[in-house]
């Protein structure tokens, strides 16, 4: 893929994990949580269950593509400060509250998938498709009217108002299909400036593409061919499971900083660290699961299930986590 002068997410990662400063990634860690994941593989990884199945739509939908695109559209910054309340929908969280507002929402008869709804959705009805279980509120509000309008525009203006033309344009390439949407929807292009070097970390647009590939078995519009070639998704969970194996360190300013609730500014040496360090600590593990697993003739999982399988890590054993900090960005690219 070609963006003039941008290294790709797995050079970024690599680039940024040789020049890190207050980010180191450790040999030992890597092992334990490769020792980890290889006990939940017998022939396929096994990803720890978070009980949320009931709140993706069926993948038959009619508009299953349109419901993932705009899941993956406002898939950012769900967090709130130490103390704070938490923005819970029908007793979610996160991420998962978000699913449940889109469920709750189509089960409404709202037509959510609908870029000709979005595109021009107004304060008001946002609010009440969001509304939470107590008075705290989906962080960044007015940002995400922003982005549904932007990427609603653009899928009414060009793309004759379905993401499916991008998927089928993409003809079964994962590279592809992320060029078209870091190329054609400024809001997911997730790039940052790194010690002179511009990188590309293409959390959103990467988890959209994995979440296809995911959502329909690999298959039809799910079907790409090079879905290997995605990194992991460098959001503020999966850094955070990584420090409790071991596998990332933070400098001891830096893990002042987060355990104080201190905000990162996006696109800072700090958060770029945390962010790219990721990317090539599970590019390193994917090595290290190769040489154990394949002699055992079982499947070597390719990053994005790597990833998959930490975040699902993190919801499923939730209390464990509790005293890792995670960073704290206010940010839309993830
Ligand atoms: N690296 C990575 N980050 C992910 C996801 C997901 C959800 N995806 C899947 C779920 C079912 C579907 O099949 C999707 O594949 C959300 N996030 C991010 O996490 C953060 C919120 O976390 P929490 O507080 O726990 O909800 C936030 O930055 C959010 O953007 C993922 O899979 N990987």
């Amino acid at each position: 893929m070609v963006r003039e002068g941008v290294l790709q997410p797995v050079e970024s990662g690599e680039f940024i994990a040789k020049n890190a400063q207050h980010v180191k990634i450790h040999e030992e860690g890597l092992q334990k949580l490769c020792d980890e994941m290889i006990l939940s593989v017998t022939d396929k990884l096994k990803i720890p269950d978070t009980g949320a199945d009931t709140i993706h739509p069926n993948k038959d939908h009619e508009k299953a593509v349109d419901w993932v695109f705009v899941a993956d559209a406002l898939n950012f910054c769900f967090w709130s400060y130490s103390g704070d309340p938490k923005w819970t929908v029908d007793g979610h969280s996160g991420y998962y509250a978000l699913e449940a507002a889109l469920d709750r929402a189509l089960k409404n008869g709202v037509d959510i998938t609908n870029p000709k709804f979005y595109s021009t959705i107004t304060k008001d009805e946002l609010q009440f498709l969001m509304k939470g279980d107590n008075e705290a509120t989906i962080p960044l509000f007015e940002e995400r009217i922003a982005v549904l309008h932007e990427v609603g525009k653009i899928l009414l203006d060009k793309y004759n108002g379905t993401f499916e033309t991008c998927v089928k344009e993409a003809n079964k390439s994962a590279v592809k299909l992320l060029e078209i949407i870091v190329e054609n929807f400024p809001c997911f292009r997730d790039e940052a400036t790194y010690k002179g070097q511009k990188v590309a970390l293409y959390k959103r647009a990467q988890i959209l593409v994995a979440d296809l590939w995911n959502f329909f078995g690999g298959k039809g519009l799910g079907h790409f061919t090079d879905i290997e070639q995605l990194t992991m998704f460098a959001d503020y969970r999966v850094p955070q499971v990584l420090v409790y194996f071991g596998v990332l360190s933070y400098s001891d300013e830096l893990m002042d900083k987060l355990k104080q609730d201190i905000l990162l500014p996006s696109g800072s040496e700090e958060e770029v660290e945390i962010r790219g360090c990721s990317i090539h600590a599970v590019e390193l593990l994917k090595k290290k699961l190769e040489v154990k697993l394949m002699p055992q003739k079982a499947e070597v999982p390719n990053s994005s299930l790597i990833d998959y399988y930490l975040w699902c890590y993190r919801r499923a054993y939730a209390d464990k986590m509790e005293s890792i900090p995670f960073h704290k960005t206010l940010g839309i690219y993830y």
